[in-house]
């Protein structure tokens, strides 16, 4: 008897949504029962991946919520404050700005040499993005989880800006150019040295497989969730013993 497979719809069908749906299709373990690239109310899955846009996302929580479908929201530039109390322990969603594994590392690094520029005032954090030039949302979501886990790290810092940084804010620079799959570098800028860490994404494929770590990850469980946790199965380990 054939294992059960993880029901998966995806919505959107742009470059993430083909992509993802494309990694899926070779995946024994799932079964991509639909792809929607519009608005459109399909059926009930485990688990639905966002890959549409900012402003298709309310809606497409109200269909999960309405189905009782697990959601993982890739897609990025959305708000939605009141997105933990709606949850509740009704359905599963897991939120990722980025699905890559090594920026959720990169994610931890961050914190950490935002502690180490804490130390100094004269050591400067800052952010750069570079993405294509038809990407919608900018600072991206991936640049804004990594100035939180800078500020996070360097309360010196509690806001962004684009222009002059004043002590209390951190630069942050974005560039929309060319075909850029993702790139993103944190640095820690001072008077007699410099540190960066950049991760660069190859092709979309790195993002397609982690929508599906997400998706198997997430079904079967409530509530709200980041690709932070799901990635720390992997990433805790790593930080045993540094020493
Ligand atoms: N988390 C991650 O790792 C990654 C996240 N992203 C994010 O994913 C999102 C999509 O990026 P990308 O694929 O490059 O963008 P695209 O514009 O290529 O794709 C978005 C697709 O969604 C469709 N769409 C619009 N409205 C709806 C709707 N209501 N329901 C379903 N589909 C809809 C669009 O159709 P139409 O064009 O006809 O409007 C389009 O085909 C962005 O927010 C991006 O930042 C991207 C890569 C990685
Ligand atoms: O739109 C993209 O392409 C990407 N979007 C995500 C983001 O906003 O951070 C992730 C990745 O950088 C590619």
């Amino acid at each position: 008897m054939s294992a059960v497979r993880t029901t998966i719809g995806i919505f959107g069908q742009g470059r993430l949504g083909a992509a993802i749906a494309q990694a899926a299709a070779a995946a024994p373990d799932l079964e991509v029962v639909w792809t929607v690239d519009g608005p459109a109310d399909p059926p009930p899955v485990d688990v639905a991946l966002d890959a549409s846009t900012a402003a298709a996302v309310p809606a497409h929580l109200e269909w999960a919520l309405a189905t009782g479908s697990g959601l993982v929201i890739g897609a990025t530039g959305w708000e939605l404050p009141d997105l933990a109390a709606r949850v509740g322990d009704r359905i599963g969603v897991l939120t990722a700005p980025n699905f890559s594994l090594a920026v959720a590392l990169m994610a931890r690094l961050a914190k950490v040499l935002g502690r180490f520029a804490a130390l100094d005032p004269e050591l400067d954090p800052y952010l750069l993005d570079h993405h294509h030039r038809l990407k919608a949302d900018a600072p991206s979501g991936t640049a804004r989880r990594l100035a939180a886990a800078l500020m996070e790290g360097c309360p010196r810092k509690t806001e962004t800006t684009s222009g002059t940084a004043a002590p209390h804010q951190l630069s942050l620079a974005v560039l929309r150019a060319g075909a850029e799959f993702g790139t993103h570098t944190v640095g820690l800028d001072g008077p007699a040295e410099t540190l960066t860490l950049t991760h660069q994404a190859r092709s979309r494929l790195v993002f397609a497989q982690g929508a599906l770590r997400a998706a198997r990850w997430l079904k079967g469980r409530k509530g709200l969730h980041t690709f932070d946790a799901c990635a720390a199965e992997t990433l805790d380990p790593l930080f045993g013993d540094l020493s």
